[in-house]
């Protein structure tokens, strides 16, 4: 029997602090632990809930191991086994790269998870010298949280853009990868309503990307009242991912699943006392009342 939705567990750690793991049941055998790397995160992305935390505290690699252990222990006899980890829950994890290589390095040993190098996935908001770092020490897949296709807006939505641009990181992973014909990156996207979902953003993309052996991964925004967001509705999702196919990407839909129990992508968190700011929104999004 598979679950019919995605299940959260809460890890309080030694000062009380409290972090978050997501499994994540699919229809075809496969599924997936979601782990955090922090608490908190510092990188102020605009729409995600975590980064409305600001950054509280960079998680251990036993801690980040755990995370895994535990998920294959509470869920294997119930649900099958786990088969993939990716690194996409609460934190940025290149932000916390020794513990995040060390964890990802015991995943795949085989005195360790002795999970498939290619069955666990680092995601990153875009910190150039640690991606090159992740990729010449680890053998792990990498993601890439691209979710923009101009500085404008990516310099708003995530500020991280204003310290490694998009020319400078994707020429970075246009050399990186040239050295590695094997690696494959995967683009994450979230499509946000009239910021980033336009015919022209589709163009742009695929210029972008262009020269970088890929993988797209368009996925649906999950609101969250830290907010000032909305999803872009399904179909147009549809019409942007066919606009990617026919110019000859590879690419994925991740409808969203579990947003009605913030357990979903950029929801994990609690916001407390103190809050990162919201970011001034360019001239052309700005909406008159
Ligand atoms: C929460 S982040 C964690 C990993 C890493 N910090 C990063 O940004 O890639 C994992 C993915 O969730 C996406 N995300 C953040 N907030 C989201 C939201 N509200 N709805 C959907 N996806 C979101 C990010 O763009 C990223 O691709
Ligand atoms: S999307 Fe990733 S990097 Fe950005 S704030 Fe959220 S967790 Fe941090």
């Amino acid at each position: 029997m598979e679950p019919e939705r995605m299940l959260q567990i809460l890890f309080s750690l030694e000062d009380a602090s409290v972090i978050e793991t997501v499994v994540i049941p699919s229809a075809r055998g496969r599924t997936t632990v979601c782990v955090s790397s922090q608490v908190g995160c510092a990188m102020n992305c605009q729409f995600c809930f975590t980064g409305r935390m600001g950054l509280r505290k960079h998680l251990s690699t036993a801690e980040i191991v755990e995370q895994a252990v535990f998920a294959r222990k509470l869920f294997s006899d119930e649900f099958g086994t786990i088969t993939n980890v990716v690194f996409m829950g609460m934190g940025e994890p290149l932000h916390n790269v020794d513990n995040v290589i060390k964890a990802s390095s015991i995943m795949v040993d085989e005195q360790g998870l002795q999970f498939s190098p290619r069955k666990v996935t680092v995601s990153t908001s875009g910190l150039v010298p640690e991606i090159k770092r992740f990729l010449n020490e680890s053998n792990c897949d990498l993601a890439v949280s691209l979710n923009a296709t101009t500085d404008e807006v990516r310099d708003w939505i995530m500020p991280i853009n204003r310290r490694y641009n998009l020319s400078t990181l994707l020429g970075t992973l246009r050399e990186e990868l040239r050295l590695r014909p094997k690696s494959i990156v995967l683009f994450e996207y979230v499509m946000l309503a009239g910021v980033n979902d336009s015919v022209d953003d589709a163009k742009r993309l695929t210029e972008l990307v262009r020269g970088i052996a890929c993988k797209i991964n368009l996925i649906s925004f999950n609101p969250h009242s830290g907010s000032q967001f909305k999803p872009t509705p399904d179909e147009k999702i549809i019409e942007f991912r066919n606009m990617l196919i026919q110019s000859g990407l590879t690419v994925m839909v991740r409808l969203s699943r579990g947003d009605d129990q913030m357990a979903a992508c950029g929801q994990l968190g609690a916001a407390g006392d103190y809050q990162l700011p919201l970011l001034r929104v360019p001239e052309k999004f700005q909406v008159a009342l």
